[in-house]
């Protein structure tokens, strides 16, 4: 399947280009996909942690969101960092609007621990922005909170996504375990099935910024027309590898290797 396609993503940016918006568009590009933005916070972060935010005015956002939808084909959306229940209410509306794919990343605290999100969204996101998803893509703290549970181990893990689906109204659920001790495994709860995605452990502190990759990527599958399940299979295939050739740069946690991966490997080909 090769085809021209496009995405847009709405989210927070990182100068030092791990994470957020940066780490959308260079996983995009990778993909083949043509890449689209709209910045809802401007941070000042690196791979020690984020020094500042601010915030775009909520009328700039949706005026970001039209110059996009009104002159540009989008085959799919994604959302990460949305800080304030405000930006989440223009958001919703437009992707009421499109009805087209959209990923969803709970975005709420980074790895270096700084919150990017303000306390009371969070429950506008998970009662208002989650039942609008194609698929939601929390690690286990954010599962933890859309769903109330504690999650240790991979049932723990599959009752969430359960949730997620039947009781908070995604359309699909994907629990990450790079939270969890042992190897890296993910599952996919599609409304009917559990698809579990694994690949071994990584040695490394180069994970800034990974569930960003990772949900850019399924986005970028996605546009292009594979079904959900695929999509998840190959994302899963292009973070491994980003975290298996991540370059250490920065002083903290470094990015993942969001550039020449398909040149240096031949583990991601398929697009
Ligand atoms: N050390 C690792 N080795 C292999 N895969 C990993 C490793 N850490 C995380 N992953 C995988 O990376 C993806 C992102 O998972 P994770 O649970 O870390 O999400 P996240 O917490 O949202 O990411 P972030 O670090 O950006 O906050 C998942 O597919 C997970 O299984
Ligand atoms: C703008 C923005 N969005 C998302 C993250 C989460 O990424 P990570 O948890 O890997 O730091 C981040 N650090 N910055």
């Amino acid at each position: 399947m090769s085809k021209l396609s496009s995405a847009l993503t709405i989210a927070g940016t990182d100068p030092s280009g791990g994470a957020g918006i940066q780490a959308d568009l260079k996983t995009f590009q990778e993909l083949k996909t043509y890449g689209m933005s709209v910045i809802t916070s401007v941070v000042a972060q690196n791979t020690t942690g984020v020094q500042n935010v601010q915030h775009l005015p909520v009328e700039f956002i949706e005026e970001q969101l039209q110059s996009v939808v009104s002159d540009m084909p989008v085959h799919a959306f994604k959302t990460g960092m949305i800080a304030t229940k405000d930006m989440m209410q223009v958001i919703r509306k437009q992707m009421i609007e499109q009805n087209l794919p959209y990923v969803m990343d709970p975005v709420m605290v980074a790895t270096s621990g700084d919150v990017l999100i303000v306390e009371e969204a969070r429950g506008y996101l998970r009662d208002q922005l989650v039942p609008l998803a194609t698929i939601v893509t929390p690690n286990i703290p954010e599962a933890e909170f859309l769903t109330g549970l504690e999650i240790q181990n991979f049932d723990d893990m599959k009752r969430a996504a359960k949730v997620i689906v039947h009781d908070l109204g995604a359309t699909s659920a994907l629990i990450k375990g790079g939270h969890l001790e042992g190897d890296a495994t993910d599952w996919l709860y599609d409304g009917n099935d559990f698809h579990t995605f694994a690949a071994d452990r990584i040695d490394t502190t180069s994970t800034h910024g990974t569930g960003c990759t990772y949900s850019a990527a399924i986005t970028a599958y996605l546009g292009k027309g594979y079904e959900l399940v695929e999509a998840v299979g190959l994302a899963k295939k292009f973070i491994t590898a980003a975290l298996k050739h991540a370059y250490q740069i920065g002083h903290g946690n470094g990015p993942t290797n969001h550039w020449g991966i398909r040149e240096e490997t031949n583990e991601v080909k398929n697009y």
